[in-house]
């Protein structure tokens, strides 16, 4: 589902945020994405769904050698991939229904089946009564689990999560991790999770990657790292 072959990434100012990066991600997986900040978190994420190029190296998304896609397609291969960050990055205006229903309108989705998925989706993220509220009348946790679901209701094959517990308190942190399982488990979607949050980490135990200065320092599904 993802693979990066041997990935550096230098920016324009010469800083190496990643360096010769290699790591398979299989369909379905659940994977926590740490490490200290300046590690190259953000940035492993950003290649991901092509808002970075890589200076080297391959990263493939679904199939896709990402760096080879042409920039009017990039908008047609972010389908595949839902995005989701630590501050919820809602539309004010708009209700949750209309933030959740937008996904689908810009890709002409008929109006009844926007209707059927975007209820369906309110509900496996549990915010199924509160379709007709605006973001600023919701709790942090509930603004984040409209963003899930607006980042999911067109079924990407991968979500990614950058921080998505970052703003919220432990109980609601607890709660945002469980809709992100749920997804997971329910949907089969391939989720990836960056956090600081080490205890989320330790409470849902799933595959964890360590990042340290653009290297993937240690890597639980390799074995022999305990958290
Ligand atoms: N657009 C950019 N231009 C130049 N340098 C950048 C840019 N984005 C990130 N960097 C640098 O690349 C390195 C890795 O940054 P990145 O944001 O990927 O780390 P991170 O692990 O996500 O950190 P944090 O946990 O603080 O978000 C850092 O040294 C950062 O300053």
């Amino acid at each position: 589902m993802i693979k990066l072959t041997n990935v550096t990434k230098i920016y324009k100012t010469g800083v190496r945020a990643l360096n010769d990066v290699n790591l398979t991600i299989e369909p379905g997986e659940f994977v926590y994405v740490i490490g200290t900040t300046g590690a190259g978190k953000s940035t492993f994420i950003k290649l991901l769904y092509r808002e970075e190029k890589a200076t080297s190296g391959k990263v493939e998304v679904v199939g896709q050698d990402v760096s080879k896609i042409r920039n009017s397609k990039v908008p047609y291969f972010r389908r595949n991939i839902g995005v989701v960050f630590q501050n919820f990055r809602l539309l004010p205006k708009k209700t949750v229904f209309e933030n959740v229903a937008y996904a689908l309108e810009v890709i002409d989705t008929p109006r009844a089946e926007i209707r059927r998925r975007v209820r369906a989706t309110l509900e496996l993220v549990g915010l199924e009564d509160k379709v007709n509220a605006f973001p600023h009348e919701l709790s942090g946790g509930q603004q984040q689990r409209v963003a899930i679901a607006r980042a999911i209701v067109n079924r990407p094959k991968v979500l990614i999560a950058d921080e998505p517990t970052g703003n919220l308190d432990p109980e609601t942190s607890k709660e945002i991790i469980n809709v992100l399982l749920r997804i997971n488990e329910e949907q089969g979607t391939t989720v990836l999770v960056v956090t600081h949050d080490q205890k989320i980490v330790q409470e849902h135990k799933r595959r964890t990657i360590l990042m340290e200065d653009g290297c993937i320092n240690a890597d639980t599904s390799l074995g022999g790292y305990d958290l």
